[in-house]
């Protein structure tokens, strides 16, 4: 498969907020989030339940609309104007994996891949595709339906699914969430794979910090804030900055 040149900024949030609920009663589950990753790269988002990582990922997957702030795939601003131009853009840019995979389950292996170019009425180049599903390790397996797969082989199927359309970015909520350990590496490595070698960017939320490891760099959130950030990660490292989320540094601390 030809590799991609990563050059650039893939997303940028720029003071990003998001607020449910009424004016008498709001939920605040984004507060001028600001972010800019480069293309090529593999980010991990963690928070305690309820701090807006999922939010995070909708606002910057055009799926939800910020309250304010602004949002840039790839250089390009995100506009909520029509539906039907956001679903273009969403499908020619931007791949998803879901925790609880979405594969249709009458449709085959090959079929569950290559829908997102039958959506999107682009030509399938079967080569490329043959090349994807190579790297699921499932190229053998295209003709069986996803309930004769193991949840890591599905999903690692729902992945091939995301790069089939040659994405600016990947979106992954929580995608080794209903996994056992060993087909979470397995997902986990292919991620990291997709980043390495094909150049794809990629944004994973995880509770994990083992599966966060797998990432460049760790994005902390509290509150619907961006607190902290740790690059290169290492499992231990990231539980430990979990369990301190939001607690004043030392630093601070010392100097008050
Ligand atoms: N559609 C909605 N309407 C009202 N409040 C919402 C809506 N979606 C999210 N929220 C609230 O916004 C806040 C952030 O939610 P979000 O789902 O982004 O958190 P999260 O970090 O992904 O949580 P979890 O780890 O539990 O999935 C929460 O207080 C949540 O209740």
């Amino acid at each position: 498969m030809a590799d991609r040149h990563a050059t650039g900024e893939a997303l940028r949030l720029v003071e990003v907020s998001k607020t449910y609920g009424t004016q008498a009663n709001p939920v605040h589950a984004l507060r001028r989030a600001s972010l800019a990753l480069p293309a090529g790269t593999f980010t991990a988002v963690m928070g305690p339940s309820g701090s807006g990582k999922s939010t995070l990922l909708h606002c910057a997957a055009g799926l939800d609309e910020p309250t304010s702030g602004r949002v840039l795939v790839d250089g390009t601003e995100l506009v909520h104007g029509s539906e039907t131009a956001m679903t273009k853009f969403r499908r020619s840019r931007i791949g998803f994996v879901f925790q609880q995979f979405n594969l249709l389950p009458t449709l085959t292996v090959w079929q569950n891949t290559t829908l997102p170019l039958r959506l999107a009425g682009q030509k399938i180049d079967t080569g490329f595709v043959r090349d994807v599903l190579d790297r699921t390790w499932l190229g053998d397996r295209v003709d069986h339906l996803p309930a004769e797969l193991s949840g890591g082989q599905q999903q690692r199927v729902a992945i091939a699914r995301a790069l089939v359309t040659r994405p600016n970015l990947i979106f992954a909520d929580e995608p080794t969430g209903a996994l056992d350990t060993r087909s979470a590496r397995e997902v986990l490595a292919m991620l990291a794979e997709a980043v390495h070698t094909l150049g794809q960017t990629v944004v994973m939320v995880t509770h994990d910090p083992v599966a966060a490891a797998f990432a460049d760099s760790v994005v902390f959130l509290a509150d619907g804030q961006i607190v902290d950030r740790l690059d290169r990660p290492d499992a231990k490292t990231v539980a430990e900055r979990l369990t301190h989320l939001g607690e004043p540094s030392p630093a601070v601390a010392v100097g008050e």
